[in-house]
């Protein structure tokens, strides 16, 4: 089995060695020449994920037009996808396409596989998301991951091509529900994190998250996904992982907003434009989103953390 992982960031480098050493042949593109011939050179991604050695089985190259896989895990950042798709799609077009970017592009408020399709329309589609740190992966400690896919035959194949004994895929066939929950936990982790930055305390970040999650599934529901899928790993998992982890930088980012505290602004947080993206669909279908509004006005500025949390403790009581 071949299977190609397009973009080496700190994700896609950690699944391609945790597939490579699980005997299959992976390879690894990244865009950037240098890049690739340190990794060749060091066997390792010392940029996006330091300490861990590439397995035999992983090539790397710079060149997408050599890479002849079926299968193509998707690994660049949401925000990065529509414009990637653009340079490759003719490549790309009528391969097995497994995004798995956690977020909603801003510029079109659509998610990874709307955006796929319209770029590779012949492209068989799937999701693979869920709580997995990269590092995680990368050091074979267990995770279980939602692979979500229309086509059952096509699921069942990729959830048998791409789990080993330590990375466990459940197979469903809500792809909506599986994006937009790995897309969504990111704006409350963010906001998880703000609490928590601000000293607001661990009963204030409980109930942020579950009303975060009722949030979640407003909009998702609305958009066509099933309430089963966000209460499995691709939502609550993954809602849980980010919301009460140091290693999610979702929730450093937003604690560092909170405490207002510098924060590299290298470093990929999605949470941050889909937040905005959230805010302009909750518009557009009159939907409730406060937790969303809060976080997009907060990473613009456009609010300072002790209005944001005033204006959410003064919302109307109402029924759970
Ligand atoms: N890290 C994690 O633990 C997890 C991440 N994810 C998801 O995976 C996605 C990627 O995250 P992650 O790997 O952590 O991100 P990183 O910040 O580690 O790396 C981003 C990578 O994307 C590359 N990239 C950016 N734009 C493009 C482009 N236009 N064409 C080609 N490559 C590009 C960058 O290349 P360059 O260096 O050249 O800029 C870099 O290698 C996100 O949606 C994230 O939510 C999901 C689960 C876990
Ligand atoms: O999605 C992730 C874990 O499941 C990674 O979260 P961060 O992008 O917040 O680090």
């Amino acid at each position: 089995m071949s299977v190609a992982v397009l973009g080496a960031g700190a994700f896609g480098t950690a699944l391609a060695i945790a597939l490579a050493r699980h005997d299959a042949d992976v390879t690894l593109w990244a865009r950037d020449t240098d890049v690739v011939r340190l990794m060749s050179r060091d066997r390792q991604n010392e940029r996006r994920l330091p300490g861990v050695r590439f397995p035999a089985r992983l090539a790397i190259t710079s060149e997408i037009g050599t890479v002849a896989s079926e299968i193509v895990l998707l690994t660049v950042p949401m925000q990065q996808l529509a414009g990637f798709l653009t340079f490759h799609s003719a490549t790309l077009n009528g391969r097995i396409l497994v995004s798995c970017a956690k977020g909603i592009d801003l510029a079109t408020q659509r998610g990874a596989t709307d955006i796929i399709s319209a770029a590779c329309p012949e492209a068989q589609i799937a999701v693979l998301t869920g709580p997995s740190f990269a590092a995680d992966i990368a050091r074979g400690l267990p995770t279980a991951l939602t692979l979500a896919c229309r086509d059952d035959r096509t699921g069942a194949a990729l959830q048998e091509a791409l789990s080993t004994p330590v990375l466990r895929l459940y197979l469903s066939s809500d792809v909506r529900g599986a994006e937009l929950g790995g897309a969504l936990k990111n704006v409350i982790a963010i906001a998880a994190g703000v609490v928590v930055g601000a000293g607001l305390g661990d009963s204030a970040r409980a109930a942020l998250m579950t009303r975060g999650f009722a949030e979640m599934n407003r909009l998702a529901i609305r958009l066509g996904a099933q309430s089963e899928t966000l209460a499995g790993l691709s939502g609550f998992g993954d809602l849980v992982l980010t919301c009460t982890s140091d290693g999610s930088r979702n929730f450093r980012y937003g604690r560092a907003l909170g405490a207002a505290e510098k924060f590299d602004p290298q470093t990929t947080v999605e949470g941050a434009a889909t937040a905005k993206a959230v805010s302009i669909l909750a518009k557009t279908l009159d939907l409730e989103m406060p937790i969303a509004a809060m976080v997009a006005a907060l990473v613009d500025r456009k609010i300072s953390i002790s209005d944001a949390m005033s204006q959410l403790l003064s919302r109307p009581l109402r029924k759970e």
